[in-house]
């Protein structure tokens, strides 16, 4: 047997006959569109852990990228009254929020001095104008027009504003709950989808019904679950990220123009599913 001969299968090279020309083939970069993605960094500052500040923001926008294709889906199929694919894909949701929950341990090796070289270069630029972070946010039902304004001059703004019409995924799990002949009331059915999800006397009655006969309801059980999941999964990444922020650039003015760690501090009293929450307290 020559050197180079594979003992596993006998090919004439030690790579298992693996293809080594893609000239004329599609190849695994081709196929992921890394020549993109890969040229995609580009650090304003001599520092070197401004990489790590790129790509961190860069893998989560792609997560993001992810978390919406699989939340419009939700939508879709709860519209459908089509439950079991939209339990699959809640549970990927709230599995790939626990991993943007895990990345911030990376973002954590980075000290306020290092921040500090970094920071003079981001001028105004923030996670705030993140688009993807604020049609997440709409989509759960944290509807807010004002914070259009921030992508008014943006080629995403229409798409935003759609965003904002559109009717949450709690909004349509509440008109399922009537669907499936639970008392819901007219208001809360006919909610103007602009405006922020409010507890709905109806509605915790509704859930109430569903947790006290489970076996008899459980799609819908399962399904509150699920949103459950996905908002807890939601509140550990805001508070990561507040108590990232403290830990890095301690209470300075944010660069998106807001007071900074107090701002991300009231974000962390949102409620998305507040009945879902409040009904515990009954049960
Ligand atoms: C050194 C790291 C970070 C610092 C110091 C920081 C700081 C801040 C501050 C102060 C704000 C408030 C808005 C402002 O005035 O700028 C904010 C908002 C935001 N940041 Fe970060 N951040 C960091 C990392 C990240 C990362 C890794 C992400 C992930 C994509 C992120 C996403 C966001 C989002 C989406 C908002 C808007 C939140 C909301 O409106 O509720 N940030 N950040
Ligand atoms: N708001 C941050 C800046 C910041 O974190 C940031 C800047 C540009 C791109 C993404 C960012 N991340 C999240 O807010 C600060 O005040 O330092």
């Amino acid at each position: 047997m020559s050197k180079n001969k594979c003992p596993m299968h006998g090919a004439d090279d030690q790579w298992h006959g693996a293809r080594m020309d893609f000239s004329d083939a599609m190849s695994y970069g081709d196929y992921l569109g890394l020549n993109q993605i890969l040229h995609a960094q580009h650090p304003l500052s001599p520092n070197h852990n401004e990489m790590l500040f790129i790509i961190q923001h860069q893998t989560s926008e792609l997560w993001m990228k992810l978390m919406l294709h699989e939340m419009r889906a939700v939508r879709t199929h709860l519209q459908a009254d089509d439950l079991p694919p939209a339990f699959k894909m809640l549970a990927r949701v709230a599995r790939i929020m626990d991993q943007l929950v895990h990345a911030w341990d990376v973002l954590a090796t980075m000290t306020p001095p290092e921040y500090t070289a970094i920071r003079p270069y981001l001028g105004a630029s923030s996670g705030f104008q993140s688009y993807q972070y604020r049609e997440i946010e709409f989509i759960l039902g944290n509807k807010n027009a004002a914070l259009l304004n921030v992508h008014a001059t943006t080629p995403e703004y229409p798409l935003l504003q759609e965003a904002l019409n559109t009717p949450s995924i709690y909004d349509e799990a509440v008109q399922l709950l009537a669907r499936h002949g639970l008392p819901v009331s007219a208001e809360r059915l006919a909610a103007d989808p602009t405006l922020p999800t409010v507890a709905d006397a109806s509605v915790q009655q509704a859930w109430l019904q569903v947790y006290g006969d489970p076996t008899r309801y459980w799609a819908l059980y399962e399904l509150a679950e699920k949103l459950v999941d996905m908002e807890t999964a939601f509140r550990f990444w805001r508070f990561r990220h507040v108590t990232t922020v403290e830990r890095i650039i301690g209470f300075k003015t944010g660069t998106g123009g807001t007071a900074g760690v107090s701002y991300l501090r009231k974000m962390l009293d949102v409620v998305l599913f507040p009945e879902l929450f409040a009904l515990r307290t009954e049960l």
